[in-house]
């Protein structure tokens, strides 16, 4: 499918940064907008209904897989989460860029179904980074904390079959590079639009 807006999807295993990598992203740009899904998990501490999450029960999640309401759904640590179609299309349809924050499955299934979208993946520098970062946040259980570290080494195997690899060690660092992913994107972008344009032109196609 082709779209005038770009599509952006970041995926890392839990505690990387990426949420604290979007958000910066989309202080600084305001052509960006935010994709927010649908979750069965609860709500953390700060989170509100609507901005990092729409918190559904079992049965609501449910009845919009019925509805084919999702572009892609999966179960990550436990739980489901799922974007939906009408959050993103519309947003791309009108020319914005879109970024999305799923997990690896979710970013494979987006790969296919728009395969002009771009996926980063975001590794921490080690795994005492991760744990740490993880606790330092202190927004999970220990089991919870657990389960994700459990889960990141297959999540990290898959950083193979992403576009862009950010490691994000230093902030800054990262941040700079996921804003530069943003930017070589509409560029080409915007560079490919103008090519099929003249050559429409040229071949008197309206
Ligand atoms: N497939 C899919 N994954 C999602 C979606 N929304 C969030 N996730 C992923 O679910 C995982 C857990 O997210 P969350 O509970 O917010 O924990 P966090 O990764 O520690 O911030 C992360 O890998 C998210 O990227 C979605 O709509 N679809
Ligand atoms: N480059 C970094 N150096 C140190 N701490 C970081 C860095 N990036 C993020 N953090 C911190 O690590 C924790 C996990 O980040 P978060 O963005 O919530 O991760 P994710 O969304 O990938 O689960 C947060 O407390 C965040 O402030």
């Amino acid at each position: 499918m082709d779209y005038p807006g770009n599509l952006f999807v970041v995926a890392a295993p839990s505690g990387a940064g990426k949420s604290s990598l979007v958000k910066a992203l989309l202080e600084l740009d305001s052509q960006v907008q935010p994709s927010v899904s649908h979750t069965t998990r609860p709500p953390r501490g700060q989170e509100k209904h609507g901005r990092e999450y729409f918190f559904v029960s079992a049965q609501e999640f449910d009845q919009m897989v019925l509805a084919g309401s999702f572009v892609e759904w999966a179960h990550v640590h436990g739980k489901r989460y799922g974007t939906s179609k009408k959050m993103i299309e519309d947003r791309i349809a009108q020319g914005a860029d879109v970024i999305l924050e799923i997990d690896f499955q979710g970013a494979l299934q987006i790969k296919r179904i728009f395969a002009n979208a771009v996926l980063v993946f975001i590794l921490p520098p080690s795994w005492e980074e991760l744990r740490s970062r993880l606790e330092r946040r202190g927004e999970d259980a220990p089991h919870v904390i657990e389960l994700r570290l459990q889960n990141a080494a297959e999540e990290m195997a898959k950083a193979t079959e992403f576009d862009f690899v950010i490691i994000n060690e230093l902030f800054e660092r990262a941040l700079f590079d996921l804003k530069a992913i943003v930017h070589a994107q509409r560029l080409k972008y915007s560079a490919q639009r103008r090519a099929r344009a003249e050559t429409f032109e040229a071949l008197h196609i309206p």
